[in-house]
């Protein structure tokens, strides 16, 4: 079990060589491998900061696929970058109580399903939930245990430009990401709202905040369990 343990650390390869952390006990569960909430403004990076991630860490983490009523952008896969589902499904599964959280955005209804985030911890991976704001409210309000992390863009202009520069939104959607930015923007400067606020910027330096704050939180979970001393 230990083997396993050690295993599993030895994912984060720059962690291992970077403490020098004793194992002292078994993991007998997977307690340790709380979800991650990542939110902010459309445009502000998230989708660019998270790809990074998973490139580099693969073994480690893992989206929960989200489920929309939106049309896939090109090169975007069913049941990869979201499940694309009709508002009919949709609203069924509402009614079925299927979802951890929901809401609509942009004229489109987005949610995550309690069975996505199972089938992650499954495997053992730490869950990334990509949502907005009244997600983090929604799930907030439940027993996820989760952590909370908000993407900031430099400012409201360097979004816009980030939002054109992607080619994907009409001038209709454009104001209407604007607009709700505000609000994710004022959630975000309420204490306590989230654990880590990340501008991203330079994109370097924002990684690289978002990786010595998932790695820390994981290896503090491991220690708060015992799992792990001289942190
Ligand atoms: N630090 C940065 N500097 C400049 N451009 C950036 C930076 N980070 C991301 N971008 C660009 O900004 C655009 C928006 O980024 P991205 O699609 O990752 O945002 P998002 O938060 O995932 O948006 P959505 O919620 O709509 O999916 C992309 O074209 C991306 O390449």
């Amino acid at each position: 079990m230990k083997r396993q343990l050690l295993a599993r650390i030895s994912l984060f390869p720059r962690v291992v060589k970077a403490c020098t952390c004793k194992f002292t006990t078994i993991i007998s569960d997977m307690a340790a491998y709380r979800p991650v909430v990542i939110s902010g403004p459309s445009g502000s990076g998230k989708s660019t900061l998270l790809q990074r991630l998973f490139k580099e860490f693969p073994d480690c983490f893992a989206f929960s696929v989200s489920h929309t009523t939106r049309n896939p952008r090109p090169g975007e896969k069913d049941g990869k970058d979201y499940y694309f589902v009709t508002r009919e499904v949709f609203e069924k599964m509402i009614d079925d109580k299927e979802f951890l959280e929901h809401a609509q955005f942009s004229g489109n209804r987005y949610g995550t399903s309690k069975k996505a985030v199972l089938e992650v911890q499954k495997t053992q991976r730490i869950c990334i939930l990509d949502v907005e704001i009244n997600g983090v409210k929604s799930i907030k309000k439940t027993d996820l245990n989760a952590r909370y992390l908000f993407v900031k863009p430099p400012s409201i202009e360097a979004l816009r430009e980030r939002l054109l520069g992607r080619k994907t939104e009409t001038e209709e959607s454009l104001k209407k990401r604007l607009d709700t930015a505000q609000e994710a923007l004022d959630y975000a400067n309420e204490e306590g709202s989230y654990d880590k606020v990340i501008v991203n910027d330079n994109v370097d330096t924002a990684y690289n905040e978002l990786k010595t704050t998932l790695i820390s939180g994981f290896l503090l979970s491991l220690h708060t369990q015992g799992f792990v001393d001289d942190l």
